[in-house]
């Protein structure tokens, strides 16, 4: 780790905040290797199949190709100040990720730190992690009963490694924190490069894995958000407890409040064309 300095070290906790750690194994299979824990930042509006699959995706190649020890994996859904287009309410959105994360692997927990307080930077988030898991919780052990610090990493898709290149979205001394002291695991997205993605990054390099799509799979939160609109069935495409959910609570029925673009937004803001349904969905099935 480059630096054991936080970018703060004054958390505010929202009210009632309790830092979920019951699925983190304490005690490491292998000495050798070296504990992470893997933190996947985003809307989750709502959280799709695709967001599970960069956690297990992220588990293969960690055990394929590195000297790392997953020991837990966390969904941290964005505050509703990021007021991106789409944003439901963060209460149902950490609503559906819970009941993603428990009828999926046991080894996935959901933090509501950032989704019930105010805007926080992801450097931010990551910091946060670090400090409950390795300051309050006191790391993890090896069988031998040695101390081990666990190593916090970002779990993304390409779309959103590739806005760390776009001017005006991330600080310098952000990226610097985010890929030079953590480190992250990009997960090949169709429609973003991994090359386009980590050309400008190169200097953190030796912090950034590469994990390719070997069964491609674009199902996104906006399309979904689309199908749920017009009445189409996303059955399949989310856990079927979230499906259930978003069913008896009439999510998504009509278009978000949010309306104002982020800069990250750039290129994805399609929620409010008939852009993406025009392109994706057969003739037939267009009730625009
Ligand atoms: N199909 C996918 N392939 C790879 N990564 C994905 C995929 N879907 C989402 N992700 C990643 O999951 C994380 C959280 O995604 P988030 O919910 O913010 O965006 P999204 O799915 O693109 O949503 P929206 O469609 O609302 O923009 C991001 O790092 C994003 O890149
Ligand atoms: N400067 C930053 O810390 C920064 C910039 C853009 C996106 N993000 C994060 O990335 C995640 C996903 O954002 P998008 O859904 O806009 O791609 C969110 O959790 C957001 O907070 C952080």
């Amino acid at each position: 780790m480059a630096s054991n300095i936080h970018l703060t070290e004054s958390f505010t906790n929202p009210p009632d905040y309790s830092f979920p750690h019951h699925r983190i194994s304490r005690t490491m299979r292998d000495p050798q290797k070296t504990p992470i824990v893997l933190v996947a930042c985003g809307s989750f509006s709502p959280v799709t199949y695709l967001h599970l699959r960069m956690f297990e995706m992220a588990k293969d190649y960690v055990r394929q190709n590195t000297d790392f020890e997953i020991i837990g994996g966390y969904l941290s859904p964005v505050s509703d100040m990021y007021k991106k287009p789409g944003l439901l309410s963060a209460r149902h959105r950490v609503n559906m990720c819970t009941l993603a994360a428990e009828e999926s692997a046991n080894w996935l927990m959901v933090d509501t730190w950032e989704a019930f307080q105010s805007y926080q930077r992801t450097a931010i988030v990551l910091d946060h992690f670090d400090h409950e898991i390795n300051t309050v919780l006191g790391g993890v052990y090896t069988e031998d009963g040695e101390h081990r610090n666990v190593r916090v990493m970002l779990l993304a898709g390409s779309d959103l490694i590739s806005t760390m290149s776009e001017p005006g979205v991330w600080s310098y001394a952000d990226l610097d924190h985010i890929l030079g002291r953590y480190g992250t695991f990009i997960v090949e997205r169709a429609g973003s490069g991994m090359d386009q993605a980590t050309d400008s990054l190169a200097k953190w390099r030796h912090n950034i894995y590469l994990i390719s799509q070997l069964i491609q799979n674009d199902v996104s939160s906006t399309k979904v958000r689309l199908f749920l609109r017009r009445g189409l069935s996303v059955r399949y495409l989310l856990p079927n407890p979230v499906v259930d959910y978003i069913e008896q609570n009439g999510l998504y029925l009509e278009e978000s409040p949010n309306t104002s673009t982020t800069n990250s937004e750039k290129g994805k803001d399609r929620d409010s064309t008939n852009t993406l349904l025009k392109k994706d969905l057969p003739a037939q099935q267009q009730v625009c």
